[in-house]
């Protein structure tokens, strides 16, 4: 599959989205005796600037990995279109991809995410695409042991084929289901904690901390493309743990 036939033109944002970014700004007009002019001042050079401009030109790429059944797709509709759609389950054959645009700290992060299949008949499809991958959503359903269970696997397999430095965050879905509910929460945190990563539970159906997964992540990567070196360190775990606090998320699963 041809992965970026989808993708916007780079040029638009090129001229449109940091005008202050001109080929000539770096230089100081002033007048200059005839050595000075053979020896132009060095360009200055805002680095932060720049970050945020090559930032504007790139999709950070989000994969979205776990069992079939578990609410790939469905985060992925909810996140974009703010809807769920109940009734029969067709699984996902491939690969597909969404493109969206969260702003972060008054910057433009274009995620490109990727929700895979999870049946195992797709395994080797997915496995290409953890490589180019920045960020990596894993899901299990929390009325599904089994699903829970082949997170280790799943994790395995993540940092075999993914990059070292790719941010995971691991979601325990389906948690309006809570009279279904075969994992508890501590379980999933305990999981997640073993394996330093943050967790939380979502529902797909009801948007319950959905737009929190995908925005801690952007966060997360736009702190690494922009971060100023005075500025503290993102915590993404910390992060987490407010925003749920605010919101209140976890008092009705
Ligand atoms: N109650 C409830 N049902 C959900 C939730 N998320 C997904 N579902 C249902 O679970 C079934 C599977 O959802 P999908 O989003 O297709 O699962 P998937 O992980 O993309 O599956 P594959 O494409 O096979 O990998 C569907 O019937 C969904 O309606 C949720 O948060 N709550």
């Amino acid at each position: 599959m041809e992965r970026m036939e989808s993708m916007e033109p780079i040029s638009a944002h090129y001229t449109t989205a940091y005008p202050e970014i001109q080929p000539d700004s770096g230089y100081e007009s002033r007048e200059t005796t005839d050595s000075q002019a053979k020896t132009p001042p060095a360009p200055t050079y805002d680095e932060e600037l720049v970050h945020k401009f090559v930032l504007n030109l790139t999709f950070l790429q989000t994969i979205l990995v776990g069992d079939s059944g578990v609410g790939k797709t469905s985060l992925l509709v909810q996140f974009d279109q703010g809807k769920f759609i109940p009734g029969s389950f067709s699984a996902t054959v491939g690969i597909g991809f969404t493109n969206k645009v969260v702003t972060v700290d008054d910057v433009k992060v274009k995620l490109q995410i990727w929700d895979t299949a999870g049946q195992e008949r797709f395994r080797s499809v997915t496995h290409a695409y953890y490589r180019d991958a920045h960020a990596l959503l894993l899901l299990y359903d929390i009325t599904s042991k089994t699903s829970f269970d082949n997170i280790r696997a799943w994790l395995t397999e993540v940092h075999e084929y993914a990059q070292s430095d790719v941010v995971i965050m691991l979601l325990g879905n389906k948690a309006d289901m809570s009279s279904d509910r075969a994992i508890r929460r501590d379980e999933g945190e305990r999981l997640a904690r073993e394996y330093s990563v943050p967790f939380m539970e979502t529902s797909a159906k009801t948007g319950v901390n959905v737009e929190l997964a995908f925005t801690a992540v952007a966060k997360e990567l736009k702190h690494r493309a922009v971060q100023h070196p005075n500025e503290p360190k993102f915590q993404i775990h910390e992060y987490i743990e407010a925003q749920k606090e605010k919101s209140g998320c976890c008092s009705y699963f």
